[in-house]
């Protein structure tokens, strides 16, 4: 057994809670959520920037030592993780972060004991849709919310839309693509990306940008009447109306 990287609640107090699932096909499900540390991107807007902004620039940090010396993270026995798993009630898992593909190999041994404790756990991951998933977590997995971020995230296309990526996420059943989506100009480019990669309406969720209800409410308007128009699904952000932008729910 190896380590992980976690974010924090509060320094010290991992990031592993109950909650439902606020976004995409699993809306309204109760899961146990575990959110990584560290990011290779670096979204204007993330709504969870402590998990990767250790120095108070804009830029994903790769300085090892700001990094541990964030009190915005923790590191844990891959053991340890798997057992806050399980002790809590939900049959579904959210691995989330910051990005956690980059711990892929580590997380493939802790999802691992956790299939082991409970084998009818249900195991997905969010991610940016730009790191491949490491082979022995990938047989894990059952359900992957890929979220490929548009130009109004700032990240450069060269890092953030990867062709061979987008081309296999679009080809995996077990994959459903979640845009975020601030302004009318990022759904004709959620449009062009769907043409490119032939993303099937099914598996292409639309979601607004925004961390408080009165931003979503409004973008919602606009943004569902596109959704129907174009034959996407529509997703709220459920977690915002229910707790706020706050960190563990
Ligand atoms: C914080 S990210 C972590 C997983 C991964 N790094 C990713 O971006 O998919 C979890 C989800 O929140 C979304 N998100 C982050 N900030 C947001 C915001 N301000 N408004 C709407 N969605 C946001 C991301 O696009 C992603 O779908
Ligand atoms: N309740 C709840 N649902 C979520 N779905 C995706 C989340 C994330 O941050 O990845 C998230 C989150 O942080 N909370
Ligand atoms: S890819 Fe995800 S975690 Fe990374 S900066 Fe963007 S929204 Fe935040
Ligand atoms: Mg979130």
């Amino acid at each position: 057994m190896g380590v992980l990287t976690l974010a924090t609640v509060n320094p010290g107090e991992a990031e592993i809670f109950a909650s439902l699932q606020g976004e995409g096909p699993s809306m309204g499900r109760p899961s146990t959520f575990v959110r990584l540390s560290r990011c290779n991107l670096a979204c204007r807007w993330c709504d969870t920037a402590y998990t990767w902004r250790f120095t108070g620039d804009n830029r994903p940090h790769r300085d090892d030592l700001a990094f541990e010396r964030s009190a915005n993270q923790l590191v844990l026995d891959e053991g340890e993780v798997a057992s806050r798993i399980v002790a809590l009630s939900p049959d579904r898992l959210v691995i989330t972060g910051g990005e956690p593909l980059l711990q892929g190999a580590a997380l493939a041994r802790m999802v691992a004991a956790v299939r082991q404790a409970r084998p009818d756990f249900h195991v997905e991951i969010e991610t940016n849709g730009s790191v491949a998933p490491h082979a022995a977590l990938d047989a894990l997995v059952d359900q992957y919310n890929v979220s490929p971020k548009l130009a109004h995230s700032g990240n450069p296309a060269e890092l953030a839309l990867i062709p061979e990526r987008l081309s296999a996420w679009a080809a995996e059943p077990r994959a459903y693509f979640k845009f975020v989506v601030a302004t009318p100009a990022d759904v004709e480019e959620v449009a062009v990306l769907q043409k490119a990669y032939a993303i099937p309406g099914e598996r292409l969720f639309v979601m607004p940008e925004g961390t408080d209800s009165a931003t979503l409410r409004d973008r919602s308007k606009w943004l569902s009447d596109a959704a129907l128009s174009a034959g996407w699904r529509f997703t709220d952000r459920l977690h915002i109306h229910l707790y706020g932008d706050t960190r563990g729910t």
